[in-house]
């Protein structure tokens, strides 16, 4: 055996892991969860690559777990081994030596912030923490290992501190046996005894039971009895199954406990929370499989990550092939769960599955189930919905644009925010948009929106005003993919999804034909009065704007600008920049509000002597102020914070 070369973890991970040395978390149990899951991932991929490596030398006639408890004194240990895959010098150190997850930052300073156990509870529920939960029951833990088709194995210990060493050993068994050097047992700190099988026993069936892989314990067998005059028997032992090690998704929906479904969920998703909902599905006819799906309570913290992919798990009549089978659209991607089809060959590689009719189907139908859950969710269980909604309706309504095939239904399962959505326990200030419609007021035959980078921008908006004063229902629409699907929707139910900030509004739908004249002849009236300043305004501010009107929307401030009915919000135009799309600047028209007395005021000083010293500024700051009630951002700000300045002294001035 080699010397033992001393390494250091990640500062990072060092943080993490004195948190879980220290660890107040409740569920202590769980490690043995962890070290369970990660022993059956290790057998599956040594199945896996036995089948498509032909030329791998192993021997997966007996693959199993074994937990292996001992006692000696004061001194107790727990051995959870596998002869699975196994893990090279390599692997060792990429994936135990550091916790190179995204998120780990975030999840140690928010740790370091809880304050009592509940809240570290939740924190490491949310992010889990796989193989490191050891150390909250282990003073040191020590992994053997052997990869498949090496001939080295790989001693790692550590003893939760700054550093671990690394140790060569050639004999190793192949897979990879944990040893945990226990901590005293402790009921108050839910550290129970690890070492004793009864315990051992319990756990496993609790939170392990459905795994496929045997979980074995070697167990003493009573010695036969001894008759008189006989030698007493040698003790003998035997071993142990702990785990029933039945496929949750082929049982019925009865027979299977809420915990079980959870443990299972825990098991294929690698969360720590709850399913918020379990989804089975049995197939039968030309293509047979069957699927088991959840819904999570809490998001993934990579959720939005990239490269973060589907945790549908496919197996082809009860064995693993693949955890990130394309079984459903990326807009599901907080969906975990399994698929068992029965009529794929075991060898399938990910360009055939891509291919395959069978899947396409599968992934159609589970597409459609999964969209329909959320909208009973909405329907059955509105609070949980609500919380289901504000962690994953963002990825949800990318469906809107990216699957046209499902887009009514996915718009029938969202919920918007709203100007006046219900706010009673039936509702929760969201609002479908089939529930907008049912509320539109007589005369009304558009669905009204407005987009913003928040609600209280949206809500705070001018181009709200006037809607606010009528009573007419706006939905205020903060997601940056919102963006996206109001135009690629276009319409609901012959409804067309109109911006507030776009075009020209028709706000007196609901007058007679007589109060729409009236109003008609007022504004053309007040379009005369105006007409001079309106026509300077445009050409002054020509590189910001493409038009200066009077304005039908506002009642309180005095301009807001506004695009054309198919132009491009300054969201999306900001988007577009963000993401290094070079967009050219849109102009919008500037509106005025011709009872506001800082225009009445602007149209008699320009009336007075439209050469004045002091339009141009005045001019400037309406615009400027314009976008910035909006939640807009000035090109110049130095600029606009001067000539503001400069207006205002020359009033104290005066
Ligand atoms: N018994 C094992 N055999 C082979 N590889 C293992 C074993 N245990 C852990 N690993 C490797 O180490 C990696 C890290 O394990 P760890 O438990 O920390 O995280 P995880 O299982 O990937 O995710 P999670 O933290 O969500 O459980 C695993 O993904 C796996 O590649």
């Amino acid at each position: 055996m080699a010397a033992p070369e001393t390494m250091e973890f990640r500062a990072e991970t060092r943080q993490l892991l004195d948190l879980m040395v220290h660890s107040v978390y409740s569920n202590k149990d769980s490690f043995l969860r962890e070290l369970i899951s990660n022993s059956s991932d290790a057998l599956d991929k040594l199945r896996l690559e036995s089948l498509r490596d032909k030329d791998l030398d192993v021997d997966t006639g007996d693959l199993r777990i074994i937990l292996e408890p001992s006692a000696d004194g004061d001194t107790r240990t727990l051995v959870v081994a596998d002869n699975g895959i196994g893990m090279s010098r390599e692997e060792v150190i990429d994936l135990i030596g550091t916790l190179a997850r995204s998120g780990t930052g975030e999840l140690r300073r928010k740790l370091a912030e809880a304050k009592d156990a509940a809240a570290s509870d939740a924190l490491i529920g949310q992010f889990g923490i796989g193989f490191y939960s050891t150390f909250m029951v282990a003073d040191k833990v020590t992994l053997l290992t052997r990869k498949a088709g090496e001939s080295t194995g790989t001693k790692w210990e550590s003893g939760g501190d700054g550093t671990y060493t690394l140790t060569a050993v050639d004999d190793a068994p192949q897979g990879t046996s944990v040893t945990l050097l226990l901590k005293p047992v402790d009921a108050e700190d839910h550290l129970h005894d690890y070492a004793d099988p009864a315990q051992l026993r319990a756990l496993v069936k609790r939170y392990s039971d459905f795994i496929s892989w045997p979980i074995q314990m070697e167990v003493a067998v009573a010695a036969p009895p001894v008759t008189e005059g006989e030698e007493p028997g040698e003790p003998t032992t035997e071993w142990e199954k702990l785990n029933s090690g039945k496929a949750l998704w082929a049982r019925s929906r009865d027979e299977v406990s809420d915990e079980e479904y959870a443990e299972f969920y825990r098991h294929v998703s690698h969360a720590w929370d709850a399913p918020l909902e379990v989804i089975s599905v049995k197939a039968e006819g030309t293509f047979e499989y069957e699927a088991l799906l959840f819904l999570p309570t809490q998001p993934p913290f990579d959720m939005f990550a990239p490269q973060r992919h589907s945790g549908i798990h496919l197996y082809v009549k009860r064995v693993f092939i693949m955890d990130d089978a394309d079984l459903l659209p990326e807009y599901l991607r907080f969906v975990s769960g399994v698929v068992d089809a029965a009529d794929l060959s075991l060898n399938v590689s990910r360009e055939i599955l891509q291919q395959d009719r069978q899947i396409r189907a599968i992934r159609r139908r589970l597409t459609k189930k999964v969209v329909a859950t959320v909208a009973d969710l909405r329907g059955s269980r509105p609070e949980e919905y609500s919380a289901f909604w504000l962690s994953f309706g963002r990825v949800f309504k990318e469906g809107l644009v990216n699957d046209p095939d499902n887009r009514e239904a996915i718009l029938k399962a969202s919920a918007f925010a709203s100007t006046s959505a219900p706010t009673d326990d039936s509702g929760d200030g969201l609002t479908s948009v089939a529930e907008y419609v049912g509320r539109m007021k007589t005369g009304q035959d558009v669905i009204y929106y407005m987009t913003g980078e928040s609600q209280q921008q949206i809500r705070n908006s001018p181009h709200l005003e006037a809607f606010t004063a009528k009573g007419i229902e706006v939905l205020a629409l903060s997601d940056p993919v919102d963006e996206m699907w109001v135009d690629a929707v276009g319409e609901f139910d012959g409804h067309r999804f109109v911006s507030i900030a776009k075009g020209t509004v028709d706000l007196d739908a609901d007058e007679s034909d007589e109060e729409k004249a009236a109003a008609a002849e007022a504004l053309a009236k007040q379009g005369e009065e105006f007409a001079g300043l309106l026509a300077w305004l445009g050409q002054t501010l020509g590189d910001d704007v493409t038009e200066a009107r009077l304005s039908a929307r506002l009642t309180d401030s005095a301009a807001c600008l506004v695009g054309d009915a198919y132009s491009m919000s300054p969201q999306l135009e900001k988007l577009y920049r963000a993401s290094g799309q070079p967009v050219p600047h849109v102009k919008r028209a500037l509106e005025l509000n011709p009872g506001h007395p800082l225009v009445v005021g602007l149209n008699t000083a320009f009336g007075d002597e439209a050469n004045r010293a002091g339009l141009v500024p005045t001019a400037q700051l309406v615009y400027g102020l314009a976008l910035l009630a909006e939640g807009g951002e000035l090109t110049d700000p130095a600029a606009f914070a001067k000539t503001l300045a400069d207006a205002l002294a020359a009033q104290l001035d005066g």
